[in-house]
């Protein structure tokens, strides 16, 4: 993925930490990064590849090595009382099962500890989207995100705010996650805020990466990697954020309609107008062939970060693999349920059915044990 990686002419060396930050190990970095083949879409949107440097490697990088020292002041383990922290993560396994109800599901394959975490970064994403998307949204601004960021900061450095910041500060003490991703994602609601219409691809493309990308880069040092794919983290961290961008670019396809009832088009402008479309078009909620004509090409879009994506799975720890093949083929298949509605993402939403659902679990587990699909 062009945009998200900067290319590594030479190998480099450094220490890794494998979820536990005791447990060290040497890695070398040989690959080199390339820009994905161009999927197979209509001319006209093939150019749109991003080539933004968001600067996910440099996030990769500290990931893999050890925490910095001013971190290191918040490793205290007996910060929290246990009975507290019990009780923060039970609130947050009670938010992320009330609003989140795949999400919750796919936890549930993952060890205890990993889930907890999952759950304190899952509230600490949603609760920055309600600043935005919330019942409060009305009194958002530039200040209140400020001031969310500061407390982003604070409970990093182990000065939470609250009940479900402090999950998070005890997630971040555990696990060798990042500051920003975090700031990132604070980046993207600013962007939301500003912006409700998006020029080009590239434009979309770097939103995307902030709402749902950086949760990638979140979750990947919870869920953890195979160790014997350790080398290849740089292309395995790429294959994660190409999930994020595909849930995200396969939402905004399935909620166009609603979407546009916000006043929001999150499509290219350019590519709209490319196939004689505009935002008239998406307001008058009529499907005509050149809609289903553009929608092919976006589907073709979103499907390439899912297949970018998939290449990443079998480098995942095998514990995980199974919950990131569901991950991936539940919201792929909403791609498909968007085809089966005639393209009609204006007035319907798409949906994967209850029973196909469960039907894709254990192929998601087939896949994730089996030798074709190892590393
Ligand atoms: C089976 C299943 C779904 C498993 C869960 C996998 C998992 C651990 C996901 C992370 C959960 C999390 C912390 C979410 C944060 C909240 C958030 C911003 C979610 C957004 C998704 C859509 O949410 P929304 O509620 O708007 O959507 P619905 O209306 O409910 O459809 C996002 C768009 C982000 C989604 C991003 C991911 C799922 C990427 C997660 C990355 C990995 C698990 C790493 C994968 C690694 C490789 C190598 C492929």
């Amino acid at each position: 993925m062009a945009s998200a990686v900067s290319i590594l002419s030479k190998p480099c060396t450094g220490s890794v930490i494998k979820n536990r930050r005791n447990s060290r190990q040497e890695f070398k970095i040989t690959a080199r990064v390339v820009a994905p083949k161009k999927p197979n879409l209509p001319e006209l949107s093939v150019k749109s590849i991003p080539q933004t440097d968001l600067r996910v490697q440099e996030i990769v990088q500290r990931q893999l090595q050890t925490r910095t020292d001013d971190h290191s002041i918040c490793r205290r383990p007996d910060q929290f009382h246990p009975e507290f922290l019990e009780d923060a993560f039970e609130r947050c396994r009670e938010i992320c099962a009330e609003y989140a109800k795949t999400f919750y599901l796919g936890t549930r394959f993952m060890t205890e500890e990993r889930q907890k975490a999952i759950w304190a970064i899952y509230v600490w994403c949603r609760r920055t989207d309600e600043l935005v998307d919330g019942p409060n949204a009305i009194h958002m601004s530039d200040m209140v995100l400020d001031r969310w960021e500061e407390r982003l900061h604070d409970l990093f450095n182990g000065r939470p705010f609250d009940m479900l910041d402090a999950a998070l500060t005890d997630t971040v003490q555990k696990f060798p996650l990042d500051i920003k991703p975090f700031r990132d994602m604070i980046e993207g609601m600013r962007m939301d805020i500003k912006k409700s219409r998006y020029e080009n691809f590239q434009e979309l493309y770097q939103y995307c990466y902030y709402v749902a990308g950086t949760v990638s880069l979140m979750t990947v040092p919870v869920i953890g990697m195979a160790p014997e794919a350790i080398w290849d983290a740089p292309n395995t961290y790429n294959s994660a954020v190409s999930l994020g961008i595909g849930n995200q670019l396969t939402n905004i396809l399935r909620d166009v309609g609603e979407d546009a009832l916000r006043g929001r088009v999150y499509l290219p402008q350019d590519e709209l107008s490319q196939f004689g479309l505009c935002d008239e078009d998406v307001y008058s909620r009529r499907v005509t062939d050149k809609w289903r004509e553009f929608m092919k090409g976006q589907i073709t879009r979103a499907r390439f970060y899912f297949n970018e994506a998939e290449e990443g799975v079998p480098k995942l720890d095998k514990d995980s693999r199974w919950t990131v093949w569901s991950a991936l083929m539940l919201y792929r298949d909403i791609l498909d349920a968007i085809e089966e509605n005639d393209y009609d993402n204006l007035t319907k939403r798409a949906y994967v059915g209850r029973t196909k659902k469960i039907l894709m679990l254990p192929l998601a587990y087939t896949k994730s044990v089996s030798p074709s699909f190892a590393f």
